[in-house]
């Protein structure tokens, strides 16, 4: 099946009144493109530290959405002009063009999955949960994992360095924190290493079935973890239900900016003794992170590296 693209150019200024209008007008997605720096929170959700250099901010946006290739949309479209008519009256909604064009039909959630086979970090094997066990590799350690929309398939480098931490660290009958747990497959591999209890956090809604649903398949059971939604790092409701002074491993792949925030909080999480294992810093934020995590008090016992990315793993004496 093919779809309809209409890309309407308008301004930065009206780009979320005109979305919020397409979508009153039942446009069920928007997509939008403009040259506004990207904000905190959004590279925080997107893991990323360094951006290609962008042109400067020029004000236009461009609003696309998609219908079926057969469907009339007169009417809407008709709808759509009357609305940018109207709003001009009190915010600058810019030229209004609406360029029509054919597109493939493209399973976006799903088309990565094409490139995601199964690998091994060490003698860990990580497989997609479409994908089956060669029988040749039934006695290894195998973690199959379907991310969803969350982040964490385990190829990321930053993802392998938090694992090798844990393999080395995790003892019997730990109990872990995972900040930013993603798929949930950092804490999943601490349970299978002997781990005893898991809680995951993340700020993204899409961790906690994105967790579960890897946890099942794998064979662990809901008595052995929790995942709370929600920012650990200024929320207490979080702070309070994820306990203080208990955890014997806080793993934490997250951006270096967030580290820095998130380690002088988290320390009260971790029971004297605990170990902190962080990543996610991209190697000129070495140096940072690893003095936030030294003025927070705990002593810097390792840092590891993987291509342009940092793990610092850390004591609480
Ligand atoms: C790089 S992903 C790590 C996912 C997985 N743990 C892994 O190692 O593959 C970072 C995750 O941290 C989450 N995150 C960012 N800031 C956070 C915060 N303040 N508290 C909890 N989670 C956060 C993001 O939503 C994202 O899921």
């Amino acid at each position: 099946m093919r779809w309809n693209k209409f890309r309407l150019k308008t301004t930065t200024e009206a780009e979320d009144i005109v979305s919020s209008m397409l979508m009153d007008l039942g446009i069920e997605g928007v997509e939008i493109e403009d040259k506004v720096p990207l904000t905190r929170s959004d590279k925080e959700q997107m893991f990323v530290d360094i951006l290609p250099e962008t042109e400067e901010d020029d004000g236009v946006a461009y609003l696309s959405f998609y219908t079926e290739a057969d469907a009339d949309i007169g009417q809407t479209l008709a709808d759509i002009r009357r609305e940018l008519e109207e709003m001009s009256d009190y915010v600058d909604v810019g030229e209004c063009l609406i360029e029509e064009s054919q597109t493939e039909d493209v399973d976006w959630v799903n088309n990565w999955k094409q490139y995601f086979h199964q690998f091994y970090v060490d003698d860990i094997l990580i497989i997609p949960s479409w994908e089956d066990v060669a029988p040749a590799d039934s006695d290894k350690l195998v973690i199959h994992i379907d991310p969803g929309t969350a982040f964490g398939t385990g190829m990321h480098e930053t993802t392998q360095l938090c694992i090798r931490q844990l393999r080395k660290y995790v003892t019997s009958g730990h109990k872990i924190l995972d900040v930013g747990c993603g798929s949930g497959i950092l804490g999943m591999l601490a349970l299978k290493f002997g781990a005893a209890y898991l809680v995951g956090t993340d700020l993204d809604s899409c961790a906690i079935n994105a967790t579960h649903d890897n946890m099942e398949v794998n064979g662990i059971s809901r008595e052995r973890y929790e995942v709370l939604i929600g920012n650990i790092i200024d929320d207490k409701a979080i702070q309070d239900k994820a306990g203080y002074a208990q955890y014997d491993i806080v793993v934490a792949n997250i951006l270096a900016d967030v580290l820095i925030e998130l380690t002088p909080v988290i320390v009260n999480q971790m029971r004297t003794g605990g170990i902190y294992i962080t990543s996610g810093i991209i190697d000129d934020k070495e140096k940072i992170v690893a003095d936030a995590i030294e003025k927070a008090g705990l002593e810097v016992l390792e840092v590891t590296y993987q291509g342009e990315w940092v793990s610092v793993t850390a004591r609480k004496n």
